[in-house]
């Protein structure tokens, strides 16, 4: 209660990531030269909304307190020759959370050394996946945002490296409308099977970031400098059509007979030869394997810089007070 017991507001004020000490700072530089009993009343006052206000917005989960490995917003399952890896957090359209970064790391891991000859990646419920969890920014560790940032670009470098060296055929079968770098990642996929309902959207320069997942390579090479630069530059969202239309996506199926006819065909090839498909991937992909990592290397850069940026924090701001979506 700094107002209360120390009068008016005499502290630099806090990153604008810092959003509870932002808050609280806002409250008291606001109270001026006020006598401290009728500050101590305000405070009091402003605590208590902040706290209720807290629960529905902006929520700030410690990192102790998210789910650990294993639990259900990952969900990893083994069965004909098929590893499914499913975003499990429906009521959160499967947005990642840094756990998340971390468990799928793993399930990578454990599954580029299992007996399955394909792996698969897909979500559950409506969404395929609403891209990065904008709360990730609230968890700032003692080192400020700098740190914050810092790490955020280790982590993601290391996780988009993931998709980089898997060896084996890898599957994105998008169930609904994925954002992010849910999609940026899908230029790292050796097929992508779409529900009619899906869409793919990169809003990057409305969050005042910038590409990853090496889609600045990948979407250019695919679809073209041009439509690459509608997505990556302007955010525009591509419908399933769309999207197969320009190569990202393999092939769209309707949402009525999606989940069966896609498991049908998947059922199929995993019957292939392992080892033929395995070494095929790699004598396709192998290739651009260096210059994959150094392009990821620099995206994961840019972006450190990018989350430190007025126009970055002002669009995370903006979505955890409910004052904007895409
Ligand atoms: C290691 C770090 C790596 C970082 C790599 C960087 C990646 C960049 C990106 O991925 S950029 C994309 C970031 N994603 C977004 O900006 C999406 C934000 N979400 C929305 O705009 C909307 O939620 C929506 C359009 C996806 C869905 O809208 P709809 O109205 O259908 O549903 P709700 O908004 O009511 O969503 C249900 C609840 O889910 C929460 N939620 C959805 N997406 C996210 C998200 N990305 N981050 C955090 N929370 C998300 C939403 O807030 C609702 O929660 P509530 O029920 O508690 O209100």
């Amino acid at each position: 209660m700094p107002k209360a017991t120390e009068g008016p507001c005499n502290v630099p004020k806090p990153g604008v990531l810092d959003f509870i000490n932002k808050a609280k700072w806002d409250a008291w530089n606001a109270l001026g030269s006020l006598p401290k009993e009728t500050a101590r009343h305000n405070y009091v006052d402003l605590v208590s909304s902040l706290s209720a206000s807290s629960e529905s917005s902006i929520q700030v989960t410690p990192a102790a307190d998210r789910k650990q490995p294993g639990s259900d917003a990952l969900v990893v399952t083994s069965q004909d020759g098929i590893t499914t890896i499913t975003l499990n957090r429906p009521d959160k359209k499967n947005a990642l959370t840094t756990q998340m970064y971390h468990d799928i790391m793993l399930a990578l891991e454990a599954a580029s050394k299992d007996d399955s000859a394909i792996t698969v990646l897909t979500g559950n419920g409506d969404y395929y996946c609403s891209g990065n969890d904008l709360t990730n920014f609230t968890d700032i560790p003692p080192g400020g945002v700098e740190e914050k940032a810092r790490s955020g670009a280790v982590l993601l470098r290391d996780f988009v490296d993931r998709f980089i060296d898997f060896p084996k055929p890898l599957v994105a079968v998008v169930n609904g409308p994925a954002v992010g770098i849910s999609v940026t990642i899908l230029g790292l996929f050796d097929i992508v099977y779409a529900t009619d309902r899906a869409t793919f959207h990169t809003p990057f320069s409305h969050l005042g970031q910038s590409p990853e997942g090496c889609s600045s390579y990948t979407f250019p090479k695919i679809m073209g400098p041009s439509k690459a630069t509608e997505m990556l530059v302007f955010g525009k969202k591509l419908t399933a059509r769309e999207a197969c239309t320009q190569g990202l996506v393999t092939e769209v199926f309707p949402d009525s007979t999606f989940q069966k006819e896609v498991w049908v065909r998947l059922k199929a090839y995993s019957k292939l030869p392992p080892n033929a498909m395995r070494i095929s991937k790699q004598v396709i992909r192998n290739t651009e394997k260096e210059k994959l990592h150094a392009i990821n290397a620099e995206e994961s850069n840019i972006l450190r810089e990018r989350w430190l940026s007025d126009e970055c924090m002002n669009a995370v701001v903006s979505f955890l007070s409910k004052k904007a979506k895409l």
